[in-house]
């Protein structure tokens, strides 16, 4: 029992402790979805263990934001919050309430409204002029910001129009654009001020300001959302009617309202404005409904929170909490390590995540993660899962500390981080099961020497049942072998092995790619099977003939080099060519028509004979490159190719002031997009 107590006790401490950050500051520590999940957390502690509620848990007052900086004012009705919920089986037990409170079974009228996330405030008109206005402080007695209130533009300092009473209380909100928040910050961060998290905190911060002129400043707005006549006779009998009235007075009012007379018509109004939030230049996160009945209202009074007669339909978070299980390291194909978080599965826009990519070591020391944490999940961007924050609040002291390892959780291998770009790696390459599998699978993949068929899962059984060692075993599978597969019969198995068999033949680029060599994805594959044209050019290459390669920076032509400087790899490279019978045309690349390149246009001519293409050949690319190929030497011709055992040709030119160029230069030339 005592454990239940403490529990309370530690949930409450650190849900006033934000309330405190929130209101009272106006710079909240935690997301709103944490701080609702530990409020709801506590709420259900406290109604299985009634024993302990007390008075002044936060489940039974709303946060206050009286502070020392402003006078404070008593409210002549108390000022509370709402009571809120997410999901139709919350707002369909509001209605089941309300009739029941009310004893009818008829439809009642109802008035719904934007929910406007700002800040709330009272403003006391006498005989139409401005008198005081006050935040909501602690519901009963709140702040008196009056000076500061009559900065704002938009509340009249008079009432125009006939019919105003003697004294009037109207209720409201106060709020910043979500422009000009933006432009808050900007200037803050210019010069160098505190900036604001969202919109509503900047309106509470920029309206609590103690001087007054920094409120005028910040173009603070203002919506009314109900009002109180002092019992003086009224003509009005409904909410709606009410707003009508004060919008006739000049005060601003949303137009964006409805009135409704059942549920259906109450979430048509919901999906409307929930498609079409973005749209305003204002946050609202959700509608409220309120019964419309003035009479109804009376009736149904307040509970300590918040009034019966109303509710706000909060529109559906993008972030959720939920339990981490576990964190697994996994090791790419390059030998990487990503921490990847698994979780409780939870449901975020019309998608179920289970997982969350932790991105480095970094990420896990900032989240300070520990086992079984309750974590707060959103869709980035609205698509890439994302831990945001940890909820430290319900942590257990047992509960076991996340390490980044310090050895392969696959080959066991000593982990090493590079300092370049601070990437923790297991250096144990294909020794690696984990980078073996992932390496294989990229050599067949689609976009590599594309196998189809020949999958992630087969592929990861076939190295754990020790059947494939490289790529090379892979051309040397039986049918025999195939079948052992879970889920693969004669029939797939003889798929598998005559698609392997087609994919001998590919292109140089899908080669190149296939390799994996780091850093080098499917441009920089073209780029190099651009320049080098062959095989043998590639793996005799120096770092000052890649650092050529427009598009090659220096790190991926180091890897460049480091690849096929290595034994092994050539070795499984010249069995993958000369033994396997992997081929490729390597002119394909110049057989596509360009427009648009060096050569267009241009009048060329040959000589001589060329180390890596037939004349023919040559020929046919420069025409496809929308060159003009010439036998003869002219005072018009535009260049000449010179190879090996030149002729006349180069003489002419030389004469004519022709441009020449060698195989080298062309291949270079060739090579640019
Ligand atoms: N992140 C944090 O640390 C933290 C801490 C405390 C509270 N909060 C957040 O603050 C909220 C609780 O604050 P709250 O008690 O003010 O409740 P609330 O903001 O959910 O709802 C009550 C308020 O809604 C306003 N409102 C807007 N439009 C209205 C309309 N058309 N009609 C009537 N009222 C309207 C009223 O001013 C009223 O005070 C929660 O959403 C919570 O997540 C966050
Ligand atoms: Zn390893």
């Amino acid at each position: 029992m005592t454990s239940i107590k403490n529990k309370i006790d530690q949930l409450r401490k650190n849900i006033l402790k934000y309330e405190y950050f929130y209101h009272k500051l106006d710079q909240p520590i935690v997301s709103d979805a944490e701080y609702d999940y530990l409020l709801h957390k506590l709420y259900n502690l406290e109604l299985k263990n009634k024993q302990f509620i007390t008075a002044d848990s936060p489940t039974q007052k709303i946060g206050s934001n009286l502070s020392n900086k402003f006078q404070k004012i008593t409210h002549f009705s108390p000022m509370l919050s709402l009571d809120n919920t997410f999901n139709v089986q919350g707002y369909l037990d509001f209605e089941t309430r309300i009739k029941k409170f009310l004893n009818v079974n008829l439809e009642i009228s109802l008035c719904c409204e934007l929910k406007i996330d700002g800040i709330a405030i009272s403003i006391i008109y006498e005989e139409g002029i401005f008198i005081r206005a006050a935040t909501r402080g602690d519901g009963y007695k709140g702040e008196n910001i009056t000076v500061n209130a009559k900065m704002i533009k938009s509340i009249p300092l008079k009432l125009t129009g006939c019919d105003i009473p003697k004294r009037l209380e109207i209720r409201g909100e106060v709020f910043m654009l979500k422009s000009d928040f933006l432009e808050l910050n900007e200037i803050s961060q210019i010069e160098k001020n505190k900036s604001f998290s969202n919109p509503r905190n900047a309106a509470a911060g920029s309206l609590r300001h103690i001087d007054p002129k920094i409120t005028a400043e910040r173009k603070l707005m203002f919506f009314c959302h109900g009002c109180d006549f002092f019992s003086e006779i009224e003509k009005f009998t409904t909410h709606y009617e009410r707003l009508m009235q004060c919008s006739v007075w000049g005060l601003p009012v949303n137009k964006e309202m409805k009135n409704c007379s059942n549920y259906t018509e109450v979430f048509d109004f919901y999906k409307k404005i929930e498609k079409k939030r973005h749209v305003f230049n204002f946050d609202i996160d959700g509608i409220v409904v309120k019964v419309n009945s003035l009479e109804l209202q009376n009736k149904l009074g307040f509970n300590s929170k918040s009034p019966r007669w109303a509710i706000a339909l909060k529109f559906s978070s993008l972030e959720r909490i939920t339990r981490l299980n576990s964190v697994k390291f996994q090791v790419g194909r390059t030998g990487a390590i990503t921490p990847v978080a698994c979780f409780e599965p939870v449901y975020i826009s019309g998608v179920t995540i289970r997982k969350a990519s932790l991105h480095n070591k970094n990420e896990i020391e900032r989240l300070n993660l520990h086992v079984n944490d309750f974590i707060v999940i959103c869709r980035s961007g609205d698509v890439i899962p994302k831990l945001l924050s940890v909820v430290t609040a319900t942590r257990s002291s047992y509960s076991k500390k996340i390490i980044f390892p310090v050895f392969c959780p696959i080959c066991n291998t000593k982990l090493l981080e590079s300092k370049e770009d601070k990437v923790i790696r297991c250096h144990a390459g294909l020794i690696c099961d984990a980078q073996k599998k992932k390496s294989l699978q990229h050599f067949f993949s689609k976009k590599s020497l594309n196998v189809r068929g020949l999958g992630p899962k087969i592929i990861n059984e076939l190295v754990d049942k020790k059947y494939v060692n490289n790529p090379i075993d892979f051309f040397y599978l039986r049918e025999i072998d195939l079948i052992k597969l879970k889920k693969i019969g004669s029939k797939k198995s003889l798929e598998i092995i005559s698609a392997i068999n087609q994919c001998k033949k590919t292109t140089f680029k899908r080669f190149i790619y296939a390799l994996g060599i780091l850093n080098v994805g499917e441009i920089a594959a073209e780029k190099i099977a651009n320049y080098f044209l062959t095989l043998d050019k590639l793996i005799n290459t120096s770092i000052l003939d890649l650092n050529n390669i427009d598009g090659i920076g220096k790190v991926i032509a180091y890897n460049i080099w480091n690849y096929f400087s290595i034994d092994s790899n050539r070795d499984m490279i010249f069995n993958l060519v000369k033994k396997v019978g992997i081929s490729w045309d390597d002119r394909e690349i110049f057989m596509k028509k360009k427009k648009n390149t060096y050569f267009s246009g241009k009048k060329v001519v040959l000589t001589g004979i060329f180390d890596n293409f037939q004349r023919i050949e040559l020929k046919n690319i420069l025409i496809n490159l929308d060159a003009i190929v010439l036998n003869h030497i002219s005072k018009n011709t535009d260049l000449l190719i010179v190879g090996k055992k030149f002729g006349s040709k180069f003489f002419q030119a030389k004469l004519l002031k022709i441009k020449t160029i060698n195989e080298d230069e062309f291949q270079y030339l060739i090579s640019l997009k």
